[in-house]
């Protein structure tokens, strides 16, 4: 494995750095590993809309970054106290999304600190009930990028006033709020220690057998492109808002999606999927497929029977779908 120390605090920086290593740059190892931290931050998934996310009063007052990544799943609040961690595995034979691999090494290494972590059901891992970190994957080709958060000493109250989270999502946890629901590490590690200590005691044990490799000028140039271009634009961070007349949404085990549609003449003319999910091919493929596609249950169920879906999304079954655009 390869290990980047990445000492910038931009998460557009820091996202155009996955980016590049995942579908641009080939190094000497097929597995690459990253951890590192941003300034305040409100990280999107692939496919919310950001607009539904942020508090956009705070945000523009405390100058809080907000980024799209490149996947899916829900928004997220990091800072200074938050460590991120991402795995790349150039050649990735199995298919689909899974997270045990990826999150495995961060537990042991949690376990070793006396940390009692474990991975729920869906993306999280948690102490107890309440979750230190969310996590999610996107794939390219062959390779994969899996990334997750981990809350060591962030502040709680800037995170619940930056992200507005839908009460339907409050409901499907069991919980009353976000602060209720997540969990900084510092608050069960026996010694008192920094966030730097915290980091370096990670990396002790998580990078065992690696190499460091260090980006050069050129790698820093091709990243700071994909930065501009990319994840520092407000197109890809805000995006264009649709034009519909229908709006459904339904939550299910795999996340929450919402169909925008417009129909005209009872066909659909144009479509748009946002929500939390995890999907492991590309949305706009999917969006395209319902257009010209008359909006009764019979072709919906038609169309939705070539399109595959449980090897699209994760934890989402066609007749989720169905009964989430039409039933
Ligand atoms: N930083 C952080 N870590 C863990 N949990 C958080 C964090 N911020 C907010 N939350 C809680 O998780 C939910 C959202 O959970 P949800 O499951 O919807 O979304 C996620 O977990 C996405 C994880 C993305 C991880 C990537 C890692 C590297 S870059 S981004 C939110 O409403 C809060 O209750």
């Amino acid at each position: 494995m390869i290990y980047i120390n990445s000492n910038s605090t931009s998460p557009y920086f820091n996202f155009a750095l996955e980016e590049y290593l995942l579908t641009q740059k080939d190094l000497d190892d097929d597995e690459i590993f990253l951890f590192w931290r941003t300034n305040p931050t409100i990280m999107v998934g692939r496919y919310q809309n950001t607009f539904s996310e942020i508090n956009e009063k705070y945000v523009r007052e405390n100058n809080v970054n907000v980024v799209r990544r490149n996947s899916g799943g829900g928004t997220i609040y990091t800072d200074m106290g938050a460590w991120q961690f991402t795995f790349i595995e150039k050649n990735y034979k199995e298919e689909g999304i899974s997270f045990d691999k990826f999150t495995g090494p961060i537990v042991e290494a949690l376990q070793k600190q006396d940390v009692d972590a474990h991975f729920n059901s869906r993306n999280d891992l948690l102490i107890g009930n309440r979750k230190f970190s969310g996590n999610a994957q996107y794939r390219k080709d062959n390779a994969i990028l899996h990334h997750g958060s981990i809350l060591f000493n962030t502040d709680i109250q800037a995170m619940v006033e930056s992200i507005t989270v839908a009460e339907d999502k409050i409901i499907a946890k069991g919980i009353k709020s976000v602060r209720e629901r997540v969990i900084n590490i510092s608050e069960v590690m026996k010694d008192n220690i920094t966030s730097e200590n915290f980091r370096d005691i990670m990396l002790d044990s998580l990078l065992k057998n690696s190499t460091t490799y260090t980006l050069t000028k050129e790698d820093i140039k091709s990243i700071n492109k994909i930065q501009k271009e990319k994840f520092e634009s407000w197109d890809w961070n805000y995006g264009k808002n649709p034009i519909f007349n229908i709006s459904r949404y339904k939550r299910f085990n795999g996340g929450r999606v919402d169909f925008k549609l417009n129909v005209k003449k009872g066909i659909i003319k144009n479509c748009t999927i946002e929500g939390d999910f995890f999907l492991s091919g590309e949305i706009s493929i999917l969006e395209e497929s319902f257009i010209d596609c008359k909006y009764v249950r019979e072709d919906i169920s038609k169309l939705l029977d070539t399109l595959d879906i449980e090897n699209y999304f994760y934890k989402i079954t066609k007749d989720d779908l169905l009964e989430c655009i039409i039933d």
